[in-house]
């Protein structure tokens, strides 16, 4: 077994010892909490290094001119006070960077005088790099490979002197494509490992609305294999529909697309999208322009059928507006979002994506895993996405998103990104939650899947919620009115700076916390409990909480197919 699905922690330890250039988007954080850094010293937050970028002053120390470094030049520039580092085949003078660089001076030294490509890798490859530090670049490393990064590279002449916010024009590289074959053999596999079978499409309608069906392959629930999800398009003219499906067959990354010209106009948003993980049946309704009964669902574009192994996903961005915003407590909220253009996603269970937004030339960017507007109206358009947002005082994306005005435009969202399977959760009859802070964002969803199951197989979802203070819980009014709806449905917050009238429990993670969540018969030892019921764990928050409560998790022995770690 490669790696254990279960536990990000591990997969991502992993992950990097095998494939250090690979980037692990699934060991982003997922809550929008800030990660295990170090405290910056006042006037050192990402805000003030954009200043300093945007000052005029030359952060290259070169005189801004760009030039190929040989290896033997980067390697003398090791000194904290004159640090270049490579990363990706461009080398940057990080000198200045030092006092902002958020693991700390030590941190970054680590990489000074060299390539640190493979180290920056193995600590965040989701950091936006040429963004942060393009004012600090002195040129391509002689040799070096230049790659791709999580945008297309911008050209040095661009990134230099470019202006600020604008596109890159280096194209990406080419998709692996396999054309749609209509007797369903693909007729290029080269590139592409697994051989997918192009999905059958299949349609049905009543007089006012249009349902297209995509039987894409089944997705077993083993180890690698990732849910699918669903990207819906509508062109303006509302014919020319596009639904990509991507972990074709659990296969990571693996997109189908069809494309097809309809018959007649439909409305947007599409009015739902279906995804069932198992059959790999996708089914997406649309409401027809007009009533009137069709005689064909129309045709097939032809860019229709492609498969491909994509290679693009990661600098796909599209632009959303506010819509509407909520406060929920004294520095957090509920955000609504629109995509801006005729675009839509389905998000997986447990899966987050990036929000970036470009702030004074720079591209910031953070995690965000999508809620649902409340727990008591879970459904919503196809086409908005739910935030739950904390400001933080130095988070220069937290603080713009909690700035918003309704309809401001500037955010992009990325595609979904995750490696988490909701089916782990179908064998289990009690499902324990610990979350801490933001990192009770993945489990809004987890819980709402978990009590909708029709099968009733869950018998308990119970939640330990982490918090400094009272006034810091999140929709603690939610949680409080769903267990008096559900009484499957348990929740116990915990706090650690909590006011002398707090009658709960104080404190921080520890081993008793958790028992409680399993043992309810006094005497009972904690593998007797696991073997009495089912138990599946889940845990997020801040990285520290989440490193400590998996430690606990495993020296009281919960095997580690029977946890999950949103990493935050
Ligand atoms: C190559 C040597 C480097 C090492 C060993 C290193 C190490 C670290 C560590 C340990 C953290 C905190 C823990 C974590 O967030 O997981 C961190 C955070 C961070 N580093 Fe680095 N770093 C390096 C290079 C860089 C460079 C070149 C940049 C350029 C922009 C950078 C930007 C950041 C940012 C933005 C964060 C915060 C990440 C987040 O909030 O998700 N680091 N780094």
């Amino acid at each position: 077994m490669p790696w254990c699905n279960c536990c990000c922690l591990g997969r991502r330890r992993q992950q990097q010892q095998q494939h250090p250039d690979d980037s692990a988007p699934s060991a982003t954080a997922p809550s929008g909490n800030p990660r295990n850094k170090v405290a910056l010293r006042p006037g050192h937050s990402l805000m003030d290094w954009i200043r300093l970028g945007n000052s005029g002053k030359d952060l290259t120390g070169v005189g801004g001119v760009p030039r190929d470094v040989p290896a033997s030049e980067l390697a003398k520039h090791n000194r904290q006070d004159d640090a270049w580092l490579a990363v990706k085949g461009r080398v940057y003078n990080v000198t200045h960077y030092m006092d902002f660089h958020p693991g700390g001076v030590e941190e970054l030294m680590r990489g000074v005088g060299k390539d640190a490509t493979s180290l920056f890798n193995q600590v965040h490859a989701w950091v936006n790099y040429e963004s942060i530090l393009q004012k600090c670049m002195v040129g391509p490393l002689r040799g070096g490979l230049l790659f791709s990064a999580s945008k297309p590279m911008q050209p040095l002449t661009q990134l230099l002197f470019g202006k600020k916010g604008e596109k890159a024009d280096m194209p990406p590289p080419p998709a692996k494509a396999i054309e749609y074959n209509p007797s369903g053999t693909p007729s290029l596999s080269s590139a592409v490992a697994p051989k997918p079978s192009n999905p059958r499409l299949d349609w049905f309608q009543q007089l006012g609305a249009v349902t297209l069906v995509l039987y894409a392959r089944q997705v077993s629930r083993i180890p690698g294999k990732l849910p699918p999800w669903v990207r819906v398009t509508l062109d303006d003219g509302g014919t020319k529909v596009s639904i990509l499906v991507c972990n074709v067959g659990g296969e990571p990354g693996l997109t189908y697309e069809a494309r097809l010209e309809l018959s007649a106009p439909v409305m947007w948003p599409c009015t739902a999208v279906r995804v069932h993980p198992d059959s790999g049946k996708v089914e997406v309704t649309f409401k027809k322009a007009t009533d009137v009964i069709w005689k064909t669902f129309g045709i097939p574009d032809e860019a229709h059928g492609v498969i491909s192994q994509d290679v693009q996903a990661e600098s796909e961005f599209w632009p959303v507006h506010l819509v509407e915003e909520t406060q929920v407590n004294h520095n957090s909220k509920v955000l609504q979002f629109k995509f801006s253009t005729r675009v839509c996603f389905t998000v997986p269970v447990g899966h987050h994506f990036r929000v970036q937004k470009d702030i004074q030339g720079v591209i910031v960017a953070r995690s965000y895993t999508p809620i649902v507007p409340s727990l008591k109206s879970y459904l919503y358009d196809c086409d908005s996405i739910y935030l739950m947002v904390k400001s933080y005082p130095d988070g220069a994306l937290s603080s713009a998103l909690c700035n918003l005005e309704i309809e401001q435009k500037g955010f992009e969202v990325s595609r979904p990104v995750g490696n988490f399977d909701a089916r782990c959760l179908s064998d289990a009859s009690r499902l324990c939650l610990i979350a801490a802070g933001t990192g009770i964002t993945p489990m809004v969803r987890v819980i709402l899947h978990v009590l909708a199951d029709s099968r009733k197989y869950c018998k308990l979802v119970k939640l330990a919620f982490f918090n400094k203070t009272e006034k810091d819980i999140l929709w603690k009014e939610q949680f409080s009115s769903l267990s008096q709806e559900d009484e499957r449905f348990h929740v116990q917050h915990i706090l650690s700076e909590a006011s002398d009238d707090w009658s709960g429990t104080r404190g921080r993670i520890r081993t008793d916390i958790i028992e409680s969540l399993l043992i309810e018969k006094e005497g009972l030892s904690v593998t007797d409990a696991l073997k009495q019921e089912p138990t599946f764990f889940c845990v997020c928050g801040p990285t520290p909480f989440t490193e400590t409560t998996k430690r606990l998790l495993d020296e009281i022995k919960v095997p580690k197919s029977q946890y999950h770690c949103f990493l935050g």
